[in-house]
This record gives structure tokens, sequence and C-alpha cells, in this order.
């Protein structure tokens, strides 16, 4: 009986005829077919029979071994002769079909655990058709007792079929599950596919070149890291991390982690799984600094607060977690915009990851599916993001006591929690109401993350989420590769846009960068000013639909515009890995906002430029863009966020409304004593805010490279000294600057 196992095309064929696999026990036989550009077809049977291990294995064969599409059984002595397979010219467009001979084969019978190269001797890549695909695809269809897997599936069918792996057992010999019965059917039915000299490496449908009955994949080395194929190799470790809120032996105390503390950096029993997990699924041939002892301490089911600095990986210390453990449940992330929401979502996703949101940009139809599967008993989703809006709602709070009451709520992800306390520059009130979740579920832990917190602000975000035995993973800010440099903005307001001009057009020109601007008409004057002197630009604002938001954001992230002109509706998550520059047309509200707005340049660990252009007069314009965003504030109203709104607070709006203005006062105070500062280490400044201490860069800021005059930027000469413990003051006004300014013409 012959059974067609896989297809398989390979680079040229003359490598084929050397290639082997290293089984020394298994016992069947290999039948090629070659066919060349003009349609004859060669078959060519390999049969197996004194089987050697010796062989070194590092080759395309051993490669679809490793991973379960091929049987193995080929050796040396086995090769094809030239002769053997005739007309075999690798220069052609040829096609070969590798099909199994044989009964009772186990499949896929064995791993080759000491294969670790996806490619072949000569650094090629290997393309790999499975032809039972689709016969699996239906036939799980059939399959309700196992939703679970179901789910799995059906989450990555369309988007990357090597999740869609068969999944065997890999001990028994002879097993008569349904997966391997599929293959089995496959009889005779080989199908043809046109093969290129050059390997695609990208996943899409093949066109198939005679039989379109089964529509096949291609598998690389790219999409074989996603979640349903590292699921399956997983199997074996079953490790139970268990369930329950561990602060149990620890008291009071917290345990910091910064370096050389040993807690969590120790041997784990999840260490492989992890390390596979961060390979396979999100692609990482390594961790980033801390990010091994973030996911060690929540996978101890620890309270976690993670401060990592802009760019630090932050994502993936809480994402990774939440797929291991056989019991792994859903955890629950709280996020504060719903761009930022959808950009991981899709991340996520194309990995394969069961990841969902509940937001007012689902269609009623997903937001039914969403709800079913939650309501659902073998609830397949990993990671549920959700606004704190959302999250307060009672339907929503009604879906957690639903999913903890079956076992299977894991923890709560508060990122961004600086936006908990009053005292951070994003301060949102419904962010309070996340201490909901310590009292309606005290046996979960909770995981808070950041990248601009104060003392001031991770006390608060602890208390407000009433954390106990936190885990504290807090690495340096200090984002080394990053220039900062303040220049004294001109009144004439065509003299700071020729300026910023001069400065892409000369040092990058054709680089991508963000220009920060304090409203919407800011950002479309300067983005058609640059346009129309040839750079790639364009505005970006909160006034745009949110379809236009997502394009202009796609387009900007792929490199069909350079640079965006934004208010700080571009901001937190925006994660461009070679964002050059980030130019700052107005001063930030606070020195958060600024490191926040920054920490999207130079992501890749390339030196970046951040410019900021301080005008004192600029202050009167923050002013009426604060007070606007504190009308909405007491509006309890957050445009930009979600549907949902919370109950009104406890405490008394007017005060919360006096407490966050003074706080806003504070913090632009600060902000304009960072800027007016001609002699400190910009670098020192910003880092001293958050308490840290660190040396003078010497060379990578205004300051150390050539200090300002001191009159430059501080402009004590004026009567209206604004700076230095700043408060909103009446400021002499200047029509200039502000006179097309309206509240609706601002962002927030
Ligand atoms: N271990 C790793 N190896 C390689 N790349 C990584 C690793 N961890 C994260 N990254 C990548 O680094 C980038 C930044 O990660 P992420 O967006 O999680 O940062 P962040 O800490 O949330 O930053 P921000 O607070 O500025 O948004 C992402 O593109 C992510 O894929």
């Amino acid at each position: 009986m012959i059974r067609a196992l896989s297809k398989c095309k390979v680079l040229s064929l003359d490598k084929f005829k050397r290639y082997y696999c290293t089984d020394n026990f298994i016992d069947y036989e290999w039948s090629t077919t070659f066919k060349n550009k003009s349609g004859k077809i060669k078959k060519s049977v390999l049969t197996g029979q004194d089987r050697s291990s010796s062989v070194k294995p590092s080759n395309n064969l051993e490669f679809l071994n490793k991973h379960g599409l091929l049987m193995k059984g080929i050796i040396p002595s086995e090769q094809v002769p030239i002769e053997s397979s005739g007309i075999i010219d690798p220069s052609l467009e040829s096609t070969i079909i590798i099909e199994r001979i044989g009964d009772d084969i186990d499949y896929p019978i064995k791993k080759l655990d000491t294969l670790n190269n996806l490619y072949d001797e000569n650094g090629d890549n290997v393309v790999v058709m499975d032809p039972s695909f689709e016969k699996k695809k239906s036939t799980r269809k059939k399959k309700p007792k196992e939703p679970k897997e179901e789910n799995v599936y059906s989450e990555t069918t369309e988007l990357s079929a090597p999740g869609d792996q068969p999944k065997p057992k890999r001990k028994t010999p002879k097993r008569k599950d349904t997966t391997v019965d599929n293959l089995q059917v496959k009889e005779s039915k080989i199908e043809e596919v046109k093969i290129d000299q050059t390997p695609p490496l990208d996943m899409k449908p093949l066109k198939l070149k005679k039989k379109k009955t089964v529509v096949d994949y291609i598998i690389n080395s790219d999409n074989i890291k996603n979640y349903s194929n590292w699921l399956y190799q997983i199997k074996e470790y079953n490790i139970d991390i268990g369930s329950n809120y561990n602060n149990s032996n620890s008291k009071e105390e917290e345990v910091s982690i910064s370096s050389g503390n040993e807690s969590y950096s120790k041997q784990f029993e999840w260490d492989r799984v992890v390390s596979e997990c961060n390979k396979m699924v999100f692609g990482n041939d390594s961790f980033r600094r801390l990010q091994k002892e973030a996911i060690n301490a929540i996978l101890s089911n620890k309270d976690t607060f993670i401060s990592l600095p802009t760019g630090g990986g932050k994502s993936l210390c809480f994402q990774l977690p939440a797929l291991i453990g056989k019991d792994a449940g859903v955890n629950i992330v709280i996020s504060p915009l719903l761009a930022l929401m959808q950009d991981q979502l899709s991340k996520l996703k194309s990995l394969g990851v069961p990841v969902e949101t509940l937001n007012s940009q689902l269609s009623i139809s997903e937001r039914k599916r969403v709800f079913q599967e939650l309501n659902n008993i073998n609830c397949s989703i990993k990671l549920l993001y959700v606004t704190p809006e959302r999250f307060s709602g009672s339907d929503f709070q009604e879906i957690l006591v639903n999913i903890h009451d079956r076992g299977q709520l894991k923890r709560l992800i508060v990122d961004e929690a600086h936006s908990i306390s009053e005292w951070g520059h994003d301060f949102r009130p419904s962010y309070r109401r996340l201490s909901l979740f310590r009292k309606q579920f005290p046996g979960l832990p909770i995981v808070a993350l950041t990248a601009t917190a104060t003392d001031r602000v991770e006390k608060d975000i602890k208390s407000s989420l009433q954390m106990r035995s936190i885990v504290n993973i807090r690495s340096s800010f200090m984002r080394s590769n990053l220039i900062y440099q303040v220049r004294l903005k001109s009144q004439d307001s065509q003299s700071v846009l020729t300026d910023i001009y001069a400065y892409i057009s000369k040092k990058y020109p054709k680089e991508s960068g963000i220009i920060y601007c304090a409203t919407t008409k800011d950002c479309e004057i300067i983005s058609e000013y640059l346009s129309s002197r040839g750079l790639d630009t364009c505005f970006y604002h909160a006034s745009l639909k949110p379809s236009q938001r997502i394009q202009l954001q796609n387009d900007w992230t792929e490199g069909r515009f350079k640079v965006v002109c934004t208010t700080i509706a571009f901001g937190m998550g925006i994660d461009k890995s070679n964002t050059r520059f980030v130019i700052h047309h107005t001063i930030p509200q606070s020195i958060e906002a600024y490191y926040q707005q920054t920490g999207r340049a130079g992501r890749d660990g390339q030196t970046s430029d951040c410019i900021l252009y301080y005008s004192k007069f600029d202050l009167i314009l923050l002013k009426k863009l604060m007070a606007n965003s504190d009308k909405r504030t007491k509006l309890s109203k957050e445009p930009f966020q979600d549907e949902v709104y919370p109950d009104e607070t406890d405490e008394d709006p007017e005060e919360i409304l006096k407490q966050l203005q003074a706080n806003k006062n504070d913090m632009l105070d600060n902000m304009v004593s960072f800027c007016v500062n001609t002699k400190e280490c910009r670098r020192v400044s910003l880092l001293k805010y958050f308490s840290e201490q660190s040396k003078p860069c010497k060379t990578n800021c205004d300051n150390c490279i050539s200090p300002h005059l001191p009159h430059e930027l501080d402009q004590s000469n004026t009567q209206e000294r604004v700076y230095s413990r700043f408060s909103y003051q009446p400021m002499k006004k200047k029509k200039k600057s502000n006179k097309n300014i309206s509240y609706d013409d601002v962002d927030d």
C-alpha cells in the first residue's frame, strides 16, 4: 500500500540525493517522485534496511523529521543515485513528492532531539507541504468532545497551518487515534506542487498545479514558531505550576530584584518549557534583562510589580506566563487604550495565541462569541484584554465570578499601571476600581507593570491594588542610546518648522520619526509643511476616525510614511524598533510623558535623537489643555477609551479634581525645570526624577556636549518667570501662540 505522507521540496535536487535520516530501527521505505519542468515524472524507491545512526543529523529531511512531518528511514547507503532518479536537474523548476511505502508506521515515530537547526547544511531553508491538512481540519470539526483542541485549532487554522500539525502520542508504537488515521487515509493521493528555486518564506496558500482538492500551506521556520506547535511539544512536560496565590511564606516584606538577587533567577521546574515557549511562540532567542525573573515571579503566583524601561519588554513578562501550565486559565489584562490593546491582540493572534478582548470596537456577533467562549467550561482564552471601564462594569464582574467558580481565573495584569495613581501622568479614575479584583478574588495574584513610576506612584499603585508580599522587578530606566536635547523655541513658528525640516532632511531623510504636537491643528500644519518640502509625512490625532488611525499607524509602522506628526494620542505601546527621532514641538505635560514619548525612539538599541523645543509661551497653551482634560475628568467621561463608565467613586469629585490639578501643576513644574536646567546632564536629571542615580552621559545630551548659556533656556531676564515652581498664575496673553486654539482643537 502506498500512502502519501508528506511532500517536500528542497532547494536543489542534487542536494536531495545526499539527504539521509538517522534512525536505526525504523523499517520502511521511501519513494521519491521527481518531476521536472517539462512534466516528466521519474520515480525512485528508497529501501530502508541496514539503518545506521552514525550519521550527523543536519539536513532538510531531518528538519522535517524533527517537526514530526516526515518519517525517517533514509541513510546514506540509500541515497538516490543520480542515475536512478534520471533527469534530475537542480536548476530546473521541479517537484519532489515523498511517499511512505509500507504499513505499521506510527506517526511521527520519534523526534530527533539532537537536531536543532532549521536549515540544511548549506544554510538553505526547506519548505514542507502537508497534504493531510485539509483532511485533519474537517475531521476535527466533528470532534465535539475535544473542544479545547478545537479552539486552539480554529484560532490558528487560517493564520498558520503549522499549528495544525498532528498531535500524536510519541511513545506508543501503534496508536489508532484519529490523527494517525487521517494521515493513513491519504492513500495515493499525491498533490503536485509547483516549486520555485527560491523558497518562499511567507506563509501563504500555494497554488496547486493540477488538483485543487487540498489547501496547502507552506510551513517554514518562521511560522513553525507558534503557539499550537509549541503546545504540541510541551504535552510531555505537563507542568503543574499550581493555581494558588502564593503569599503564604513571605511575611509582609517585599522581595526586590534589580541585580544580584537570586530568588527568582535560580532554576525553576518550568525553565525549559519557558525557554521553549519564548523561542517557539514569541520567536526570541533569549530573555532581556529581568524578564526571566519577572516570569518566574509570576509563575510562582506572587503579586509582582514590574518596572522596566520603555522598550524593556514588559509585555512578554506577562504574556508568556499566561501560556504556561497545564491548567493555565484566563489572565485578565487591563490596558488603557483601545489602540494599544488592538496592537497587542493582533501580534498575539498572529502567533496563534488564544487571546481576546471585550471592547466597544467589537461587533455584536464578535462580542457574543467572546462571551460564549468565556462561559465555556473548556474556555481556551489565555489572555483577555479589557479597559478599566469595562472591568468595573457589572456584566463583566459577573463573567469573572463565573470563570473563577470554574477554577479558570488565573490573575489580574495591570498594564501601564501608573494610570492608577493620581500622581501618575495618565491618571484614570476607573483604574481605581481595579481594587475590586482583590476584594472579589483574594486568592488570585496581581501583576502591575509600568515604565514611568516615581516612588510615590509605585506606592500608590501597590496600595490601590492592595498588593501583598510583592516581588518587585525593577531595572534602571536609563535609555543609553537616546541623545537628549532641548532647543529654545523661537516665537516665530515658521522658523521652528524650518529648523525641524533642516534637521530631518539633513540627518534622517529616509528614517522614521515622530513629532509630538500640542494640538490637532499643529499636527496638520507641521505635517503639511514637511510634506510640501518632500518628506513622507502624515498627521495623526484623536479626531480622526478609528479606522483612519489604524491605517495611519500601519502605514507608519510599515514605512509608507516616515514622519508622523501627532498628539499624545500616539504614544503608549507604539513599538516601531527603528524610530530614529522623537521631536517635541511643544513641551510635554510631565517628565513621565516625556520619558514615555521619547521612549518610542531607538527601541532597536541604535542611537536615536530626542529633541524638545521649549518656549515658556507654550505653557499658556498647556494650561488650557490641562484645564480641558480636567473638565473631561470631572465629567467622568474618558472619550478616548471604552464606552462603559464606572460608577461614581466614593471620593468627593471636587476634591479629586483639586488634587489632580495640583498634581498636574507639580508635574509641569518639574518638566519646565528639566528644560531650563542648562547645567545638569539630561540623563542624570531624568533618572533623578525616578529616584535613580547615574553618571553624566558626557556625550549624549546638549548639556554635556555644549552647555547652553544660562539665559538661553531660562529666559530669566523676562518679567514672566514661569518656571521654577511654576504654578498656574495668570500669564500675559501672547495671542500669536494661541489664537487658533479652541478646546475642540485639542487632543488628550
Ligand atoms: N526577549 C526578547 N528578545 C527579543 N525581543 C524582545 C524580547 N522581549 C521583548 N522584545 C521585543 O521588544 C519590543 C518592546 O517590547 P514591549 O513592547 O513589551 O516593551 P515595553 O516594555 O512594553 O515598552 P513600552 O513601555 O515602551 O511600551 C517588542 O518589539 C518585543 O517584541
